[in-house]
């Protein structure tokens, strides 16, 4: 008879925000993961190490989410990551910090939602044929950030996709406009953010040639969507040492 394996010792930052509750209940409900920690802004991170997690989630804050990366990674915990706000500059900084430590593993997802993956994906396969594409992020209104995490990574594999194909992006004539009126400007890909009461989380891109329109969309409309990409990130990252960005792959897609 083999012996089962120990629990995964969970500890999750930002433990009663909108995510971060999901996130601990996500926890608690699996009987292969342990929640050894539940932190929020006015609690210490040593509570971390105390609890002696092996996994850290973070669903926090833009501006917090590198200080809690770093003491994740000083203290060989692993981090799978939520929060948005990672620039390349963000991201170069964190490959230097797993440097020291090359047995952790750190996984940054701007997204958990299967379809919304899937989404950035299949975005990324119509880029090569299309040389206009737009981006149309739709969110809650307490969202902190704009554009959101996802709408960036979407607009940056368009860019990349578009020019490995050697297309430039499109042209438009418009001249006279409003500032802001054709949305934030990311690697060529206008990014356009809606943010309402009553919505979750939502993207659509649509591309554009001539005498036809593709668009792509994706709908969360509950966060229990996002759980189960958080769970699997949260089995897979102590088996993934170094940097992973995106779940893309994760899921091998
Ligand atoms: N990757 C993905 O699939 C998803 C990512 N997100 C991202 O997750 C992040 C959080 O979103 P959401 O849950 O809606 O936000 P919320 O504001 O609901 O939750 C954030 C929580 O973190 C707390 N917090 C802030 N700073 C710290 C800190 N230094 N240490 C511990 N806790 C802290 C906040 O406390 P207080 O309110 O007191 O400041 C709050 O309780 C955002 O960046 C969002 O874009 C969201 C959905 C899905
Ligand atoms: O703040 C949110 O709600 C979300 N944030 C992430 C983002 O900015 O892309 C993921 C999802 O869109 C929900």
């Amino acid at each position: 008879m083999t012996a089962s394996a120990e629990p995964i010792r969970v500890g999750v930052l930002g433990a009663h925000g909108r995510m971060g509750g999901q996130a601990v209940k996500a926890v608690r409900e699996a009987t292969d993961l342990d929640l050894v920690a539940a932190v929020d802004v006015e609690d210490s991170l040593s509570a971390l190490t105390d609890a002696g997690a092996d996994v850290v989630v973070d669903f926090t804050h833009p501006d917090a989410v590198m200080d809690n990366l770093r003491f994740a990674i000083e203290h060989g915990i692993h981090a799978v990551v939520g929060t948005t706000g990672f620039t390349d500059d963000r991201i170069a900084t964190v490959t230097g910090w797993l440097a020291d430590k090359p047995e952790l593993g750190v996984l940054i997802a701007p997204n958990f939602a299967l379809g919304a993956v899937l989404a950035m994906r299949f975005a990324q396969q119509a880029a090569r044929f299309y040389a206009a594409a737009e981006v149309i992020e739709l969110h809650h209104n307490r969202k902190a950030d704009a554009p959101s995490g996802t709408a960036a990574h979407t607009a940056r594999l368009i860019a990349r996709a578009r020019a490995d194909a050697g297309l430039a992006p499109g042209t438009d004539a418009t001249t006279a406009q409003l500032a802001g009126a054709r949305g934030a400007d990311i690697e060529d890909v206008p990014v356009h953010s809606v943010r309402l009461p009553g919505l979750v989380a939502h993207e659509e891109i649509l591309f554009g040639a001539e005498g036809e329109t593709l668009t792509i969309r994706h709908d969360s409309l509950d966060r229990v969507s996002f759980m189960p990409g958080v769970l699997l990130g949260v089995r897979t990252v102590p088996h993934r040492p170094g940097l992973t960005v995106g779940l893309e792959h994760v899921l091998d897609l």
